[in-house]
């Protein structure tokens, strides 16, 4: 046997013993599952929560250990002080004996210079070993000796584990993210372990690894801080949800399932956004000032009337004044900051004086004499005291707060408050509001007499207003930060109805509480037997209210259901992944759902192709945190051969001179290929070449002997159909449209849909359409030319 052999032997071994512990800890938690499944419905509530929660965290804990069967064990560290570590995706002792570690899950600190030891700073390690298996067989072993000389001599690529690396790079793609846990970098390393608090972010070029870091951050974070996070969860942001669907295995992978995936059109619950806004409209919405024109929306909807408001009750006219509508608004405005909130006082005002109104008016009447006459004489009969009246008052306070109810329930006073002080929800001011030219006007310029809008000046100019004009239904993923933002200043009645409720349901659980304390409290004087002895018993420790939040805690729902469902929810943790597109407003809805400011903001603002975006981290961030954040760089691309980054970086000058491109850790040895065209026969020559593309990838064996990859064809957002219709005639497995299958081994996109994916072969139609398209053109075809692992091929057309 040679030593390689022997060492290979010595891993399976130690693999073997590792499964077989792997499969009796599945047994067992198997087990566990089944027994708490099995026992009594029914009980009491809380026994069955408590069943619900030990049903849940075994589900989770099977799944964790199902996720860890591929590639379970990757790595051994070799110290200096003799001791060996081998490092996994999740921890196992040894239950046999002295609970020793058998494996390090790879987010213990102790397996961390696995990933960040060099031979400059080997960091007490001697040797790295990354072990290749396949299924549960060892199939290769690369040592790295951390030798000082090595470094010296100027050997050292600086990559970690880099024959396991390139074997992962150069693996044929599924249309699926993979977790890169075996051969996570060392600058990736630092970004994913950077601490919880704070605001960090990650700038790389293309190819970097900011999704795979931001995922494989998540799955650190709740490894880490479990107990803080899991309560409250952790949000991760994604720009549509074809690259939610692309990363979403890859938590899952890392045995963690706690997470919430959504992009920001998901956030604001019961809203969809299907409607599709033009750029130009996307990026008016965007803009920090329309939380002043919503503000400017809000207050103009409390109007007061020019002269007077008529309000007809029981056939008789009243007058509602200005000066009483100035007064009511007041009052209501001064009851609360939040209208929805205030309207109460508002209402109570109008009303108060309205029946002041019916009142007096009772009361002059001329035959209020024979009425009382007729009261009386009825009083007499039912041997009641007479009517007093001597105030001269006929009706009295009683009878005017009857009155005042029976107002509040007249049509035409409702009418009136409605006018003068709608109950707005933020789906009707905002639906309202831009389908009606007048109100977004009124709006505008309550907007410009605003603290937050510069001396006066318009937010909006006429033509930016119109923009905003369409036709009612439906929202946009534009609309949703802009909904956000009316329910916090319209104040939530849906919030306000559910506080209410749940404020209830607390008192409800207070008093029951407190029955189980009396209980307790009863029963402690039987079970003591020395009545002098000290005991400190649960009546001493815990409150009703603190048993009644432990009640609390019983809501069986998952901590991404609960926080789905709610908008005031706000999360442990935020990720964004290709944060440079968000629009300031969005940034104002997401920094209401992490108010700690314990963020992760990922991604490259050379890439910002939203209209809305950012240009620069600093002025996106300035409103929210000032210059209080930390940024990780990745400047190593792990994606894009040499040969196609050469010819994204002369998009990337175009875009900025100043800034530099990724260093590619590998070459193809393929130079990207341009194909020019006839204009006439673009659209047919495309599918050609993607028919023969996709015919090579078919017959290809892929490079691990596992799947032969992927194509995607990039067209111009107006091109993309006709490219799709052509490629499906000659593909018809093709996927394309809004939400294509990224599976299937050949899709059509949009050039802005191929965001943050990666195929093996890309072709790239009419790279001069692309960026001509809109001011951020360059930056799409810069995403468009690095979205490829192998080959690239450019399609234009000349005339
Ligand atoms: N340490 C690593 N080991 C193995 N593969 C890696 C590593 N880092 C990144 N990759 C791979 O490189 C590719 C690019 O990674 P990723 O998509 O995370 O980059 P990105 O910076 O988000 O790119 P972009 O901004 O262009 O969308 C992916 O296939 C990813 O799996």
């Amino acid at each position: 046997m040679s030593r390689g052999t022997d060492e290979i032997f010595h891993e399976q071994q130690y693999l073997n013993l590792l499964y077989a512990r792997l499969d009796a800890l599945r047994v067992r938690a198997g087990d566990q599952l089944a027994g708490v499944l099995r026992t009594e419905h029914g009980g009491t509530q809380q026994a069955r929560t408590e069943r619900d929660t030990f049903a849940t965290a075994g589900a989770g804990r099977l799944a964790q250990l199902d996720a860890a069967e591929e590639g379970l064990c990757f790595g051994r560290l070799d110290l200096d002080s003799g001791e060996r570590r081998y490092i996994g995706r999740i921890g196992i002792l040894d239950d046999d004996g002295d609970f020793e570690p058998l494996l390090l899950d790879w987010r213990a600190p102790a397996a961390r210079p696995f990933y960040v030891a060099t031979s400059a700073a080997p960091q007490g390690v001697r040797r790295r070993r990354s072990i290749r298996t396949r299924f549960r067989t060892v199939v290769g072993l690369d040592d790295d000796v951390l030798d000082l000389d090595v470094a010296v001599d100027g050997e050292d690529s600086g990559l970690v584990g880099e024959g396991a690396l390139l074997a992962a790079l150069t693996a044929g793609r599924t249309g699926r993210m993979r977790d890169v846990v075996e051969t996570i970098q060392a600058e990736q390393d630092h970004a994913i372990r950077s601490e919880l608090r704070g605001v960090l972010v990650v700038q790389g070029g293309p190819g970097t690894g900011k999704t795979a870091v931001a995922l494989h951050r998540a799955a650190y974070l709740l490894y880490t801080y479990r107990e803080r996070l899991v309560k409250r969860g952790v949000l991760i942001v994604g720009p549509n949800p074809t690259f939610l669907r692309y990363v979403s295995h890859v938590l899952p992978a890392l045995g963690e399932t706690s997470a919430v995936l959504a992009t920001v059109g998901e956030l604001f619950p019961g809203v969809r956004a299907s409607r599709v806004d033009a750029p130009e409209v996307a990026e008016v919405k965007g803009r920090a000032v329309m939380a002043d024109l919503i503000a400017g929306a809000v207050r103009a909807r409390q109007r007061v009337p020019e002269d007077a408001l008529e309000v007809v009750y029981e056939g008789v006219k009243y007058r509602l004044e200005r000066e009483t509508c100035v007064a009511a608004r007041e009052a209501g405005r001064t009851a609360h900051r939040l209208p929805n909130f205030g309207r109460r006082a508002f209402a109570e005002h109008i009303i108060d004086a309205l029946a002041g109104q019916v009142v007096d008016r009772l009361n002059d009447d001329p035959h209020r004499q024979e009425t009382l006459a007729l009261v009386n004489l009825i009083a007499a009969e039912l041997g009641e005291e007479p009517a007093d009246m001597a105030d001269g008052v006929f009706l009295g306070r009683e009878d005017r707060t009857r009155v005042a109810e029976a107002l509040a329930e007249e049509p035409s006073v409702q009418e009136a408050l409605d006018w003068l002080w709608p109950q707005l929800t933020p789906q009707r001011l905002l639906a309202e509001l831009f389908a009606t030219p007048e109100l977004l006007r009124e709006a505008a310029d309550e907007a410009a007499g605003l603290a937050g809008a510069a001396d006066g000046a318009p937010v909006l100019t006429d033509a930016e207003l119109d923009l905003l004009l369409r036709t009612p239904g439906g929202w946009s993923a534009a609309d949703i930060p802009l909904l956000d933002e009316a329910a916090e200043l319209l104040g939530d009645v849906d919030t306000a109805a559910a506080a209410r409720r749940a404020e209830a349901a607390r008192r409800a659980r207070i008093a029951y509480a407190q029955g189980a304390l009396e209980v307790a409290e009863g029963s402690r004087s039987i079970d003591l037997e020395d009545p002098r002895e000290e005991i400190v018993t649960a009546v001493d420790l815990v409150s009703a209210e603190m048993l009644a939040e432990r009640f609390e805690e019983e809501d069986a729902r998952s901590v991404a259901e609960r926080a789905m469902a709610d908008r005031t929810w706000t999360f442990g943790h935020v990720i964004v992944d290709e944060a440079q597109e968000l629009s300031p407003m969005a940034w104002r809805l997401l920094m209401r759902r992490c108010p700690a400011r314990s963020m992760t903001l990922v991604g490259d603002v050379a890439q910002t192709g939203d209209p809305a975006g950012a240009a620069s981290w600093a002025e996106m961030l300035a409103p929210h945190v000032e210059d209080r954040w930390r940024l990780a760089e990745l400047t190593v691309n792990y994606r894009t051969p040499a040969e196609i980054m050469a010819v994204a970086a002369e998009v990337l000058r175009r875009i900025d001179p100043g800034l530099t491109p990724p260093r590619s850790v590998r070459s193809s040895g393929e130079e990207p290929r341009r194909v020019p065209v006839p204009a006439a026969e673009l659209v047919e020559r495309v599918a050609e070449l993607a028919a023969r593309e996709d015919a090579a990838l078919a017959a290809g064996t892929g490079t691990d002997g596992g799947d032969t990859g992927r194509l995607a064809v990039l067209a111009p957002a107006e091109l993309a159909a006709d490219v799709a219709a052509a490629v499906a005639a000659k593909l018809p497995d093709a996927g394309f449209g809004q939400d294509p299958d990224l599976e299937r081994r050949t899709v059509v996109l949009p050039v802005r849909q191929a965001k943050g994916l990666e195929f093996d072969t890309v072709l790239v139609v009419e790279p001069d359409a692309v960026a001509a398209a809109d001011p951020h053109g360059e930056n799409d075809l810069y995403v468009a030319l690095t979205r490829a692992t192998r080959r690239l091929v450019i399609v234009e057309s000349e005339d």
